[in-house]
């Protein structure tokens, strides 16, 4: 897990953003995706579509109590896969821990979002706003191919490109909470972490 060393730089960037290069050396990467290529054999990835009825470029499934869902009906949390009907898969002890460490807290996250990019997914600037409780931050991990990520303020205004490589982690804290960001592109053949090539960003939330 995090070595002393890591340090955040995240704030220079946007405060309230926290980024932490090099998080998860390259072992512990591979023991993370193997425990998430597991759920996914349990909750298989699947591909949404936004209220509007487009098809997300990303595939995603889920860990945790609650996992984030799209589809005609609206963005939501819910405790089951919506094409299995079963409970999602628990979020794996690592991920607790890293959470507890990234945030200092001593709640527990409840839900865990699985995207996986590949064939040139992406995913456009929003905001995370589906949380009952908008004051617990987010934490994201990022597994395999470099993404080119793109932040900015909450109320608009400039936004920053950040390169997120395997093992990196960052979160979205206090005055960037809200923040807005989104995945321009990932950068093809970046790592070799994943067979088949891709980038699988895990977000840890807070949901309920
Ligand atoms: O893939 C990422 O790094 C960001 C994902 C994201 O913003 C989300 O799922 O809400
Ligand atoms: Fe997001």
């Amino acid at each position: 897990m995090a070595e002393a060393a890591v340090r955040d730089i995240g704030a220079g960037i946007l405060p309230g953003f926290g980024l932490w290069p090099g998080w998860l050396s390259p072992p512990d990467q591979a023991t993370l995706l193997e425990t998430v290529l597991a759920a996914i054999d349990e909750a298989p990835l699947y591909q949404p579509v936004t209220p509007g009825g487009r098809p997300f470029s990303v595939r995603m499934t889920n860990m945790g109590s609650l996992g984030w869902v799209s589809d005609r009906a609206g963005y939501r949390y819910q405790p089951t896969h919506p094409e299995t009907g079963r409970p999602w898969p628990a979020i794996p002890p690592m991920l607790l821990a890293l959470w507890a460490e990234a945030t200092g807290r001593e709640d527990q996250p409840d839900a865990c979002l699985v995207n996986l990019y590949r064939n040139s997914a992406k995913m456009g600037l929003h905001q995370d706003r589906d949380e009952a409780d908008m004051g617990a931050p987010v934490v994201s991990v990022s597994l395999g191919d470099t993404a080119m990520f793109r932040i900015g303020p909450a109320d608009g205004g400039r936004t920053a490109t950040v390169r997120l490589a395997s093992g990196d982690v960052c979160a979205l804290s206090g005055p960037a909470r809200l923040a807005r960001h989104g995945i321009d592109r990932v950068l093809e053949e970046s790592s070799r972490l994943i067979a088949g090539g891709g980038r699988i960003n895990l977000t840890l939330r807070k949901a309920a």
